[in-house]
């Protein structure tokens, strides 16, 4: 008999989950429609500006995140040419830090203002992922998980006394300096999440770790990776926002209503998948009917304001003497500044040979004022701004992160409650993947790695 599955979201973590489905039911066990109102791809969106795209998101990929990586090679995808770019760490009066042209010449200003902390931090982001990558291993061997806190526990029990820990005060018992914690570590926090180190200490990894080198992106966007997947699982999309799941306890599956429009309607499924964030704010637009339970989602998204100006750096601002001496990257160290972090930007399609663009992509907590904008760029030609919800509000974590809301309604955003990545949303999508997988059809995790032909 052929199931229906209906996955609520078109980002990565939906086509990922939809492309795993496809391969674990077979090309004729399983009917999915993807429900996703606006572009394929979510958070990792590109916007326009003189008919070039550019990324809103600060996507990136890890060299060592494995599922990004197989996608790359399965989906024939190129990475994105970069050029060398100079990034300093400012707290509103100067830079504290500052890469050199030479790489060699900045490893030896971190040493020497960080002391071997430098050298401690890589040491220990290169020990979490050796742990983390275990995951790898275990969902190949068709393991699942029903909640996040079970998932970080597999790969190591220290991962989960990290989600209750801050950064500052878990970095601290780790014996980092105030210092290091206070600039490198909490700037990338500004960068990736604009948050402080008062978020827990597994999502402060995470971000450290995307502040390693040899991070890279898809040449083209990496929007094309979920748009692939999409294809790939042959779901067919339906551009529409679900607004209701009511259960049909007699006939275990459940009835999901849309509006398309003004147009609302409806359809019935065995499996839904979830793959959109709820949270308290953002729950009201989706009802769950008819459960035994309420089916409640804790927590708030952070607000991040994107503003994408094609101009100059006013280089004066920042205390450089001449336009030519400006750096790429500017990530603020201090809370209170007007923006979070200002880096030049590459359109997705970008070549070397292309030289530098004067597009600039700033973060913010707030909508920046036209003369707040007037402050920091001269000669704006164009300016884009993007208001969006883009992660969880991280805090000291208690919750376990249900993946089971309830038999065979699954939730993937709840890894996000970890950390918010790319690689994270497709790990997430795995687990649920094999969950519903083994819930429909009763298979243990052996047979469901025989029935997997996954390329993954
Ligand atoms: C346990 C550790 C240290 C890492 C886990 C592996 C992992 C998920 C690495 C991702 C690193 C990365 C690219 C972080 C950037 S933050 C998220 C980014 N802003 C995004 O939107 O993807």
């Amino acid at each position: 008999m052929r199931i229906t599955l209906a996955v609520v979201g078109g980002g990565i973590g939906g086509t990922s989950a939809s492309y795993f489905l496809r391969e674990l039911f077979g090309p004729n066990g399983v009917h999915i429609d993807l429900f996703e109102p606006n572009k394929i791809g979510g958070r990792l969106a590109v916007t326009e500006i003189n008919g070039r795209d550019y990324d809103v998101g600060g996507a990136v990929i890890h060299p060592r995140n494995k599922y990004m990586v197989d996608f790359l090679k399965l989906l024939g995808l190129k990475k994105r040419k970069s050029r060398y770019s100079k990034l300093g760490l400012y707290n509103g009066r100067e830079f504290v830090f500052t890469e050199s042209d030479w790489e060699v010449i900045t490893f030896a200003k971190l040493v020497w203002r960080y002391g071997y902390d430098a050298i401690k931090l890589h040491n220990y982001i290169g020990d979490m992922l050796d742990k983390f990558e275990k995951i790898y291993a275990l969902q190949a061997n068709g393991k699942s998980f029903s909640s996040v806190l079970d998932i970080l526990n597999a790969m190591s029990p220290q991962f989960v006394e990290y989600m209750h820990i801050s950064t500052k005060d878990g970095f601290k018992e780790h014996g980092f300096s105030e210092r290091i914690i206070d600039e490198l570590v909490s700037a990338t926090l500004t960068v990736n999440y604009g948050q402080s180190t008062s978020v827990h200490k597994f999502v402060g990894s995470v971000s450290v770790a995307g502040a390693d080198g040899g991070l890279w992106a898809v040449h083209g966007g990496n929007s094309i990776v979920p748009q692939m997947l999409l294809e790939r699982s042959q779901a067919t999309l339906i551009s529409a926002t679900v607004t209701n799941i009511t259960l049909r306890p007699e006939a275990e599956d459940f009835v999901v209503g849309c509006l398309h429009g003004k147009d609302f309607t409806s359809s019935v499924y065995d499996i839904v998948i979830i793959a959109t964030p709820l949270t308290e704010d953002t729950q009201p637009n989706l009802q769950f009917t008819n459960f035994p339970r309420s089916i409640t989602f804790p927590g708030v998204y952070h607000r991040t304001v994107c503003t994408i100006v094609h101009g100059k750096l006013n280089f004066t601002h920042f205390g450089f003497k001449d336009q030519k001496d400006t750096i790429d990257e500017i990530l603020s160290i201090s809370q209170g500044l007007l923006f979070s972090s200002i880096g030049r930007l590459n359109p997705v399609d970008y070549e070397p040979s292309e030289g530098v663009f004067d597009v600039w992509k700033v973060f913010s907590q707030k909508p920046l004022t036209k003369l707040q904008l007037n402050t920091l760029f001269l000669d704006q030609k164009n300016v884009k701004v993007i208001d969006w919800l883009a992660y969880p509000h991280y805090q000291t974590e208690r919750r376990r992160g249900e993946f089971i809301l309830h038999k065979n309604l699954f939730h993937i955003n709840a890894i996000e409650w970890a950390a918010s990545a790319m690689e994270m949303s497709v790990i997430g999508a795995k687990n649920v993947g094999l969950l519903s997988y083994k819930a429909w059809t009763g298979k243990n995790e052996t047979e469901a790695v025989e029935n997997m032909k996954v390329e993954l």
